[in-house]
């Protein structure tokens, strides 16, 4: 490097400091260190296909949704996940990835998906637990996220946040629902509650000393709050819902601490964590196989949305 060079990093730096304290947007076409641009796709790539792969656990209960009115709200809600897939791909896009590379990353297993879609959706009330806790976790853990340095991902979040929490509220009045019904329905709420509590504080990731990427996220703006932080806020918004519905989450240690404000909790099983992460979870191969057979059988689409497209640039010239 010349020492014009090296001037002119030093200044594009200083640049890119400011924006961050200043709270401000970075643009795709600002300059930015590698390891922001790395970190970004990383998140936002394991972020996309955390939508995508998270379309099959629900979609699982498409075909046998109990009622019409129960199954168009399923398909809607199946749909928008995609939706927030395509968002995330784009905004990743931005930052110079290429989507097909993102998509044979995930299904080769070189890319992360969220932890929580590897467990399997054994009854229908599965349906309303992922909606209530798992779309809880994603809104508390999004919801800071349109605040992040990135203009691209922090904009998707906002609408996709919007459509979370209709999602958040779909599941707790099929909950609700439930839990007015039979001793048979309110034994299966409580017994999917179950299986989803600790997987659902999974969600937010291992906790902070181990956490390799929490520091720098957070002084970089992408990441506003640590994942224990978040975890914690999730327990507390929780609890009175749980108590409202007449549930119980499965954990002797939970209890009010008046002294710091917040539930206490146990310890999730993070050996449990880290073998659903590794790829050993009970779904983890199933939803690759699902994943690669939809991106192999979808060939043809891309390759007549290819032809078309050069056909178009061909007439146009
Ligand atoms: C908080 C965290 C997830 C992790 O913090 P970071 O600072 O990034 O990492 P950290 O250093 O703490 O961890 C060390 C390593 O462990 C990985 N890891 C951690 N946790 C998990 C996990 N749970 N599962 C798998 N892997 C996990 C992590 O990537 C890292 O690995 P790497 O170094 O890459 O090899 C962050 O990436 C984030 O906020 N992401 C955006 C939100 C988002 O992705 N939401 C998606 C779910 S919501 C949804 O889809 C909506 C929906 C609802 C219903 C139906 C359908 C859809």
């Amino acid at each position: 490097m010349t020492d014009t060079e090296l001037q002119q990093h030093v200044e594009l730096q200083q640049s890119f400091d400011a924006t961050i304290a200043d709270e401000a947007r970075i643009e795709p076409r600002d300059w930015m260190p590698e390891g922001y641009r790395k970190t970004l796709i990383r998140q936002i790539a394991q972020h996309a296909h955390s939508e995508i792969i998270g379309m099959q656990p629900e979609g699982n209960w498409l075909t046998r949704a109990p009622s019409l009115r129960r199954k168009a709200i399923l398909m809607a809600k199946v749909q928008d996940e995609a939706g927030h897939g395509l968002y995330l791909y784009s905004a990743a896009e931005t930052l110079g990835a290429d989507r097909a590379d993102l998509t044979d990353k995930l299904i080769s297993g070189r890319q992360k998906y969220s932890s929580i879609f590897n467990y399997p959706t054994l009854t229908y009330a599965d349906v309303g637990t992922i909606g209530w806790l798992v779309d809880g976790a994603a809104i508390c853990n999004q919801v800071p996220l349109c605040r992040s340095s990135f203009g691209p991902y922090a904009r998707a979040m906002i609408r996709v946040c919007k459509e979370e929490s209709f999602h958040q509220r779909q599941g707790y009045e099929l909950l609700t629902t439930m839990m007015g019904g039979t001793d048979e329905q309110r034994a299966m709420v409580q017994e999917s509650v179950d299986r989803f509590w600790w997987p659902a504080l999974m969600m937010f990731g291992p906790p902070d000393d181990r956490s390799p990427n929490s520091e720098q996220s957070m002084a970089w703006g992408i990441k506003r709050h640590s994942n224990d932080e978040l975890r914690q806020k999730f327990v507390d918004m929780s609890v009175p819902q749980a108590e409202a519905l007449g549930v119980s989450f499965p954990d002797p240690d939970l209890a009010w601490n008046a002294e710091r404000g917040h539930y206490d909790f146990g310890e999730p099983d993070w050996s449990e964590f880290t073998e659903v992460v590794r790829g050993n979870g009970a779904m983890n191969v199933e939803r690759i196989a699902v994943r690669r057979a939809a991106h192999e059988d979808g060939a043809w689409v891309r390759d007549a949305a290819t032809a078309f497209a050069a056909r178009e640039q061909e007439n146009h010239r």
